[in-house]
């Protein structure tokens, strides 16, 4: 099955490159922009022990398809969702859609568009395009189902999956998001205001504590959805990550810097509109504060304020 991926920046890249390693069918089209002829461009992965892996890589935007015949696979920012599931939900027919995005609801626009199998897969890599594309595995990552027909998980894991970005299919996705979701709230909003790297946290006792604070506050809305997590397991992956991405810059950080949008509106603004829903705002003071300051930098670094 040809694997099309849409968002052509640091997973979508990485993806691409190692999926046409493994021998797989792979074409990188840009979502977010239109005209762009079709191309092959050389791409170089680095891996965390300096081997590298360079693809010439097809790429073309998606304005130049009328149908796609294969497997969706969305790696771009989740900001730009509504207009992308508008875009694609004529050209993509029956083909399933596997989401690779951090955050909460960012399926939404595809199931209010009716697409016929709608799939999520939670992340755990780390990836920046420099000169090369540092790309770092941290754990396996899950692909559940959402909508539209089920069943579908393990096909696509072992489609998408390769010796160094490695994919499985989970059965109850939900609590794996909500996992991630939580996790990227303490990295999206704190890394930022602090202007420091992801390593901060197994660093610094200080940062640590107050992963922790935003952490139990999390799970408290977590509970309310229906979805038990150990706070020590978040924690130890938050660790994880934090050591394996030490140096590394979250995407929010790069995004302000950069003076584009932030994918802040799906993380811990999410979480405090789910608690307000439910009449519990009470219980997300920090999460929330974190997450109106994050928005508000990146108002104030594109001078919208
Ligand atoms: N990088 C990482 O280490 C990790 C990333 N993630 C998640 O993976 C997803 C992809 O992240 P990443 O590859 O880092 O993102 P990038 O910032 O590298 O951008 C990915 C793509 O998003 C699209 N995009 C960017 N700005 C806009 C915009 N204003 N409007 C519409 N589309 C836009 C572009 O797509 P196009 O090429 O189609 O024009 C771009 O190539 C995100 O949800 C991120 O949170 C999760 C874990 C780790
Ligand atoms: C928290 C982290 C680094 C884990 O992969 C991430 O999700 C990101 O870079 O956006």
């Amino acid at each position: 099955m040809h694997i099309f991926i849409i968002g052509a920046g640091a997973i979508g890249k990485a993806l691409a490159v190692l999926l046409q390693q493994a021998g797989k069918a792979v074409t990188l089209l840009r979502g977010s922009t239109n005209d762009v002829p079709a191309h092959t461009q050389q791409l170089q992965v680095t891996l965390a022990d300096g081997q590298t892996i360079t693809a010439e890589i097809r790429t073309q935007s998606l304005d130049h398809f009328t149908h796609l015949n294969g497997l969706i696979v969305l790696t771009s920012k989740s900001f730009g969702n509504e207009r992308l599931a508008h875009l694609l939900r004529p050209k993509t027919g029956n083909a399933p859609l596997v989401i690779l995005q951090n955050g909460l609801g960012v399926e939404q626009p595809f199931i209010r568009e009716h697409f016929t199998a709608v799939y999520r897969c939670v992340l755990f890599v780390t990836s920046q395009v420099e000169n090369t594309i540092r790309f770092k595995p941290v754990a396996p990552c899950p692909i559940g189902h959402i909508d539209g027909t089920p069943g579908l998980e393990d096909d696509i894991a072992a489609l998408l999956d390769t010796p160094h970005f490695r994919f499985r299919g989970e059965k109850n996705i939900q609590p794996v998001i909500w996992k991630k979701a939580i996790i990227n709230s303490v990295f999206n909003s704190v890394c930022p205001l602090l202007e420091v790297d992801n390593g901060i946290f197994h660093r610094n006792a200080e940062a640590l504590n107050i992963a922790r604070g935003i952490i139990t506050e999390c799970l408290a809305v977590a509970a309310l959805q229906g979805v038990t997590l150990s706070p020590a397991a978040i924690e130890e992956n938050l660790l994880q990550i934090s050591r394996l991405s030490d140096g590394q810059l979250i995407s929010t950080l790069q995004d302000i810097r950069r003076q584009r949008d932030t994918e802040i509106d799906t993380l811990n603004i999410a979480i405090a509109r789910i608690a307000a829903e439910q009449g519990a705002e009470a219980l997300v003071k920090a999460t929330s504060l974190l997450g109106e300051l994050t928005k508000l930098k990146s108002l104030q670094a594109r001078q919208a304020i």
